[in-house]
């Protein structure tokens, strides 16, 4: 069996313990997912594990370090299913230097409030939406 590709995610929240707020990217390549929607990150690589690699990717992406959470548990071992071939592990996570600016990979970032439907109005890269609707709950425990 071929072992999908992994890919890690950071929800940046205001809270680790009571997030109310998350941190939205919007994407600015490949052409299928331009103007999407999304959590920053991206593929774990060789000799790095997951969350060497997600700290990796936020900062190169937005400049940031931060200090990782929970991770937000997916329906599989890898995380989250992002395709036939890929799937996404997804931590909170909160911002401990730096502040996040657009440097690669995405044109716009959004912090956006996890109760109501605002965060549901952005087009989120449709895979995402599982895991935006996991946040909501945490959101709203009860
Ligand atoms: N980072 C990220 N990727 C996602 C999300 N949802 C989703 O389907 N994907 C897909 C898009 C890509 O096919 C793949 C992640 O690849 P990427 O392009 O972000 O990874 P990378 O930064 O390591 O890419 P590169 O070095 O190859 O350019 O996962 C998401 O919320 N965040």
């Amino acid at each position: 069996m071929t072992k999908s590709k992994q890919i890690v995610g950071a929800a940046l929240v205001d809270s680790l313990t009571r997030p109310t707020r998350l941190l939205a990217a919007r994407r600015t390549a490949p052409p299928e997912f331009a103007g999407m929607w999304e959590f920053p990150g991206g593929k774990v690589e060789t000799g790095e594990n997951a969350e060497e690699a997600l700290h990796r990717e936020l900062a190169e992406e937005l400049g940031v370090s931060v200090r990782l959470g929970a991770e937000l548990e997916g329906p599989t071992p890898d995380g989250w299913p992002l395709s036939i071939k890929a799937a996404m592990r997804v931590w909170l996570a909160l911002v401990t230097a730096g502040s996040p600016e657009p440097l690669e990979d995405h044109d716009e970032l959004r912090w956006v409030e996890l109760g109501g439907t605002e965060v549901l109005a952005l087009s989120w890269i449709p895979a995402d939406l599982p895991i935006v609707q996991a946040l909501k709950r945490l959101n709203t425990p009860g």
